[in-house]
């Protein structure tokens, strides 16, 4: 591979003697793999029911590798939410971060996903995960993949870091800055990258980390934990950008995020604190290297705040935005059949629209949210059209009236592609949750063995 010069010079003075092996590294395939949803199945159940072949990726407990050949995003199990397509060493940072259920947690550069809805996944539905990205655009890909993923709990917001901190001033128990980098951990994967690469260099994005970090370290509760991320080799852009942080934050502390045995860490290499002049604890840090595990470049730092001297929380002690609502009857009578835990005083209603917010979240006024909390539906003129959204976050058991459609039929494809099809139940016409294998995609009106579908359209098999 043809590799920028200046990089190729930097990283032979870097690796030294190593470089051969990681030239070599480059000309060989990269690996793809998928990340199962916990929120939906267990790593052992999806392994029974797995549509392809997939082998396990040592270091993710939920994490598999598959053939190249293969289209996950063709089957009706990525439309139900089941898995996430992500390169393997992308699945990293978040299963380092220790997410407890019930935590506040922030990942500032989410956009479209691949994160969050492993941070959304290990909160079970308990606690706030707000989903933030710059780009507006993004972060559209980003509100897809939470609703699919079915995530019970999120806000999904569009704003610069310094904004996020009028808000949520040491407010967040976890914080992932899964950070705009140089992306030199992915030529081989995307060698468009490289043009990327020379265009802005690494001391644009290293700008860039270091006001993200900074926002991010002050909106972290003293005593909760900040996951730092990039795809790049550059010491500037990683140990580099860790030091920074230190030398603002004293309070902060990097630690070894490895404390989890039953989980193989083999190929992982230390943080490199001799590239930067920095501390000895930045070999804490992590470094996935293409040629010593089968995944591309990513550098990982966990780091957790110690006591600060402000200690001031102005999220927790803003207004709730929580109100009282009186809801028209069916909405009323659709949410009883809902075995959903839904606390009356979560509810929001906004242009006729019912969300269900999570526990405890302050008053994001003024922020530019495209969701905030998990959309059940549409109140219409005395009718209520439940969300895609809500679909996606029900459980077999969460409603009864379901209308179940075999993965490998040609009536799940008909719906995927929001046709109509038959359909008959006992429970007679009205709103159905349609399934596949029992696992929920969307909704389906019944009238008269017809089933009018209510799919969403942007989401459609094409
Ligand atoms: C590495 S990507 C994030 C990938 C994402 N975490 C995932 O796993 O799918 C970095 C993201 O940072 C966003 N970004 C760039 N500058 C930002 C800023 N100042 N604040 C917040 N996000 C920013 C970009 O739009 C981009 O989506």
């Amino acid at each position: 591979m043809k590799l920028p010069q200046t990089f190729e010079e930097r990283m032979k003075s870097l690796l030294g003697e190593e470089y051969k092996e990681y030239e070599k590294s480059l000309d060989e395939k990269h690996y793809s793999g998928i990340r199962v949803n916990t929120l939906k199945i267990t790593p052992e159940e999806f392994e029974k029911i797995a549509p392809f072949p997939i082998t396990r990726i040592p270091w993710i407990k939920n994490g598999y590798y598959y053939n190249q050949k293969e289209q996950p995003a063709r089957h009706p199990y990525y439309f139900a939410g089941l898995y996430y397509i992500q390169e393997p060493s992308a699945m990293t940072p978040a299963s380092l971060l220790p997410i407890t259920p019930g935590d506040k947690v922030l990942d500032i550069c989410a956009a479209p996903g691949g994160k969050s809805t492993e941070l959304g996944a290990r909160l079970c539905g308990k606690g706030v995960l707000i989903s933030n990205d710059i780009s507006n655009s993004r972060a559209k890909a980003l509100l897809k993949n939470i609703e699919l993923f079915g995530i019970r709990n999120p806000v999904i917001a569009s704003e610069a870091p310094g904004k996020l901190v009028d808000y949520f001033t040491e407010y967040f128990d976890k914080i992932l800055v899964d950070a705009p980098c140089s992306g030199e951990g992915m030529f081989r994967k995307s060698p468009a990258i490289m043009k990327n690469w020379e265009q802005y260099g690494v001391g644009y994005y290293n700008k860039l980390q270091k006001e993200i970090i900074i926002q991010a370290a002050k909106m972290l509760k003293p005593g909760g934990y900040l996951l730092y991320s990039t795809c790049t080799f550059s010491p500037e852009e990683n140990e580099g950008t860790i030091s920074y942080l230190l030398e603002q934050f004293p309070e902060f502390q990097v630690v070894n995020p490895l404390t989890d045995s039953s989980v193989s860490y083999e190929g992982f290499s230390q943080g490199r604190p001799e590239w930067v002049g920095g501390r000895e604890e930045l070999k804490n840090c992590i470094r996935l290297w293409p040629h010593k595990i089968k995944g591309e470049g990513h550098f990982i730092a966990l780091l957790r705040k110690g006591d600060s001297a402000s200690g001031i929380n102005q999220a927790e002690s803003a207004e709730s935005c929580q109100g009282k609502v009186k809801l028209p009857k069916e909405t009323e009578d659709f949410l009883a059949e809902l075995s959903l835990p839904i606390k009356k005083e979560n509810l929001l209603v906004k242009e006729d629209r019912l969300y269900l917010l999570p526990d405890g979240l302050p008053t994001l006024k003024g922020l530019r949210l495209l969701r905030q909390g998990l959309l059940l539906g549409e109140m219409k003129k005395g009718r209520f059209e439940p969300s895609q959204a809500l679909a996606c976050a029900l459980s077999q058991g969460d409603y009864k009236k379901t209308i179940d459609l075999n993965s490998g039929s040609f009536e799940v494809i008909k719906y995927l592609k929001c046709e109509t099809i038959e359909g008959n139940s006992p429970y007679g016409d009205g709103y159905h949750l349609v399934t596949t294998d029992s696992f929920s995609l969307g909704w389906g009106k019944l009238l008269k063995d017809s089933l009018k579908n209510k799919y969403l359209p942007g989401w459609r098999w094409m």
